[in-house]
């Protein structure tokens, strides 16, 4: 296994005076997230460069002081990365699995973290429960049934960020249909980290609508 603590001059640019913290959380993700089947241990050996600093330079595109609700946390990726290298965000992780959301209360802890909340439950069961400026998920879902669980958990203008490799173009096409459903008008591909992490993070960032939806044809108004 590689030593996770020592991390790439990337990952000092990326990290800057969070570095500490996050070098933490890279050698508890070593040792008891693989001891405990949350990630392979070939994966230990690259941490940095496939993990943390690929999930780190999201937070290029999330604004000041954001709610981000991170879909299907799994050990942390991205919504544990997120909330280390930006303070300013108030990050819950979401994640079903009761196993995982010990790890990562675990971790949380660990960190000393005040701007994270984990729950236990799936995307579909919390419905209501959120207006997040931004919601993230990494290898949960296909994009089009992602967009089904993210919207609805999102304020109007909020943002889904979801994290895609090589067949972000082609997700992003299938999934077109249920973006028009919810009024989805933009959606596209961004590439973040660009000279910091080789190759960049792919993202799908997709806008929920503005304003609520039209009233469906033939309801009827309230009287008031
Ligand atoms: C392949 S793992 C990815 C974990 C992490 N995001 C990462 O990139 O390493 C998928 C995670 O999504 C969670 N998940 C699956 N279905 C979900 C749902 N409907 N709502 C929330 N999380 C879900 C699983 O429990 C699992 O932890």
């Amino acid at each position: 296994m590689g030593n996770p603590s020592s991390a790439p001059d990337a990952a000092r640019e990326v990290f800057g005076d969070t570095l500490p913290l996050a070098e933490r959380y890279a050698e508890f993700l070593a040792d008891a997230g693989v001891v405990r089947g949350l990630i392979g241990p070939r994966e230990a050996d690259r941490l940095w460069e496939r993990h943390l600093i690929n999930c780190a330079v999201v937070s290029e595109a999330v604004p000041e002081r954001a709610t981000v609700l991170d879909i299907g946390s799994g050990a942390g990726l991205p919504g544990l990365v997120l909330a280390i290298v930006r303070p300013d965000l108030s990050v819950t992780l979401l994640e079903p699995l009761l196993r995982r959301t010990t790890f990562l209360t675990e971790a949380v802890a660990m960190l000393n973290l005040a701007n994270v909340e984990v729950r236990r439950a799936r995307a579909e069961e919390v419905v209501g429960d959120y207006q997040a400026d931004i919601v993230t998920a990494r290898a949960v879902a296909p994009l089009d049934r992602l967009a089904g669980w993210a919207l609805p958990l999102l304020r109007p203008g909020g943002e889904l960020l979801a994290l895609k490799g090589e067949r972000a173009g082609q997700e992003l096409a299938e999934a077109r249909p249920v973006l028009k459903r919810f009024g989805v008008r933009t959606a596209e591909l961004l590439r973040l980290g660009q000279g910091k992490v080789e190759p960049p993070t792919t993202i799908v960032r997709v806008v929920a609508e503005r304003t609520p939806p039209r009233r469906a044809k033939g309801s009827r108004k309230r009287s008031s």
